[in-house]
């Protein structure tokens, strides 16, 4: 059976990081963060909150060599931001995302066959700094058409390729599936893939359109909810969603959507 978290920020906005990391766990569920220099590390460990998930880097990108040291530079900081938390997942992007959002070295176009190779290189790297920490680094898929243009490496089909090409245990995919559906769609195809090939680190869920909570848009969650627990997936489902009203609400409502 999975596990449920959800994405301190994006919900209870209106509070602190850290009260909003207790009502999450109070509420059942494990919690996930982002950008951790922005937060009181200490503040958020002395929560009873279980970690999920964190970024994995602070700046850098997979696409050129200065970018990627840059990348495995402050992935190290973060695995000690993650020992301080007892987070075992760093998630990764194509590239680092400014405030909104968006690539900090975007990509026009598709990648070049020199970006493919760096990216492998980099991740290959990141996974063997992963395995030596006891963390999983995790690759998220990102949406270019609303959320996060320019981005490289966004569609699922690439985080899967880069994954897969790397075959490391300490490098696996976040799966997001609001992404997923404005990319590609065909989700329950998607998973069944990456589950098959061992591939998923993680699964993250809002609906579309509006990143909101499971129920408020196009995508069947139950049906989602169905077909990873007959694969007998037992890793996180993430609600990485704006809340349609109040949090607690939006919480409850995907806890319904995976609970079968
Ligand atoms: O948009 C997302 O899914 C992100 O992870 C942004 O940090």
């Amino acid at each position: 059976m999975y596990t449920l978290a959800v994405c301190a920020e994006m919900v209870y906005r209106d509070l602190p990081i850290e009260e909003r990391a207790r009502r999450i766990h109070e509420a059942g569920f494990q919690v996930e963060i982002w950008d951790w220099t922005r937060h009181d590390l200490s503040a958020l460990a002395q929560t009873p909150a279980e970690f999920s998930s964190m970024t994995g880097y602070i700046r850098g990108t997979l696409t050129d060599p200065d970018g990627a040291a840059e990348l495995l530079r402050t992935a190290e900081e973060s695995i000690k931001a993650a020992e301080h938390l007892g987070c075992p997942r760093l998630n990764l992007h194509g590239t680092g995302l400014d405030s909104e959002g968006l690539p900090v070295v975007p990509v026009t176009g598709e990648a070049t066959g020199d970006m493919w190779i760096t990216a492998h290189r980099t991740l290959t790297r990141l996974a063997e700094l992963g395995e030596s920490a006891g963390v999983t680094f995790t690759l998220e898929n990102l949406n270019t058409a609303v959320d996060h243009p320019g981005v490289p490496f966004a569609r699922a089909a690439d985080t899967y390729a880069l994954v897969a090409a790397v075959d490391r245990p300490g490098l696996r995919m976040n799966l997001d599936l609001y992404h997923a559906q404005i990319g590609e769609g065909n989700l329950i195809e998607l998973i069944r893939r990456a589950h098959g090939a061992g591939l998923i680190g993680e699964i993250q869920v809002a609906d579309v359109p509006g990143r909101c909570e499971p129920g408020t848009g196009e995508i069947n969650y139950p049906a989602v909810a169905r077909a990873l627990t007959d694969l007998g997936y037992d890793g996180t489902v993430a609600l990485e969603a704006w809340p349609s009203g109040d949090s607690h609400t939006a919480m409850e409502r995907f806890r319904a959507a995976f609970t079968l």
